[in-house]
């Protein structure tokens, strides 16, 4: 039988999940969402086909429920869904910070997954952290694997690794789109045009991750394949390293997890 999904909170990443579960074959008829703004309801309802409605009703039959709120407004919502959630439906919190325990004590018996996605899950390239509660079967794990899978990639980590997979993969992007941002304001500096520059800096960063993904070096191999003595490559790293870059982004990961600590 198909599995019945609820998502509640149909934002940002509660679309690109709902686009990503549709476009691997799920029926619009098999996911109902729970969106508390009616503008974005009716948007999601024309775009997608699918039911929009309140979250009770949402997680009434449901197999599988999402939760993919802010994270403040989690503690309202399994309050609102706690007398709803079918005993044997299994709760998947994508919301940053919230801890596994919170979930299971808002909703008593029932199986619970945190997850920490990241953006290009817009683009069917996400990457997915996923742990499970202390009720949750390997087989319900396997279920919120594939129903993620849709999206992109996913790897089970212990509850205790959740910070750092914020700080590496759920916030990455935004590090990515700074090197981005870096690498075109340097271009334009050394006299390309804007448009230029970005169509570089662009293909240069999708060509490097396609590599580091197909290829089986690792990162600091790729990087020295790039770098001849005393050429242009090593010009550049010698004055990132001098300027503290690369110390720089490893303390800017580590803050990230850290803040991700204390607002859990
Ligand atoms: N955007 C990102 O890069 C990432 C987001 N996340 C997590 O995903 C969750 C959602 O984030 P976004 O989609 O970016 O936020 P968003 O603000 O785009 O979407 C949240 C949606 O939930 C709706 N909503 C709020 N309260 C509701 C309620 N009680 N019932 C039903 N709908 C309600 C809002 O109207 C909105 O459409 C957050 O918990 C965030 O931590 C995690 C990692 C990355
Ligand atoms: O910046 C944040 O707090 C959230 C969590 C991961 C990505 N965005």
């Amino acid at each position: 039988m198909s599995t019945r999904i609820a998502i509640l909170g149909g934002g940002v990443m509660g679309g690109t999940l709902l686009s990503a579960l549709l476009s691997a074959g799920h029926a619009p008829g098999d996911v109902v969402v729970g969106e508390k703004l009616a503008e974005r309801a009716e948007e999601l309802r024309e775009q997608f086909g699918v039911t929009v409605t309140g979250n009770v009703e949402a997680v009434s039959g449901a197999d599988v429920v999402l939760v993919v709120v802010k994270p403040q407004d989690v503690p309202s919502l399994l309050e609102e869904i706690a007398g709803a959630v079918p005993p044997d439906a299994t709760v998947v919190s994508l919301a940053a910070g919230i801890r596994i325990a919170t979930i299971e004590q808002a909703l008593p018996g029932v199986a619970v997954v945190r997850a920490m996605p990241n953006t290009p899950a817009l683009v069917g390239a996400g990457m997915f952290g996923i742990s499970p509660g202390s009720t949750c079967t390997d087989d319900r794990l396997e279920l919120v694997r594939e129903l993620l899978a849709t999206g992109g990639k996913v790897v089970v980590v212990d509850e205790s690794g959740q910070d750092a997979v914020t700080a590496v993969s759920g916030s990455g992007p935004a590090y990515v789109f700074y090197l981005a941002e870096a690498m075109i304001a340097g271009g334009v500096e050394a006299g390309l045009d804007l448009e230029t520059a970005t169509t570089l800096a662009t293909q240069t960063i999708v060509g490097a991750a396609k590599l580091l993904d197909e290829s089986d070096e690792d990162a600091a191999e790729l990087r020295r394949r790039v770098t001849s003595p005393n050429g242009t490559t090593h010009a550049a790293i010698t004055t990132f390293d001098e300027q503290g870059v690369r110390d720089g982004l490893v303390a800017g990961v580590l803050a990230a997890a850290r803040r991700s600590e204390e607002l859990s």
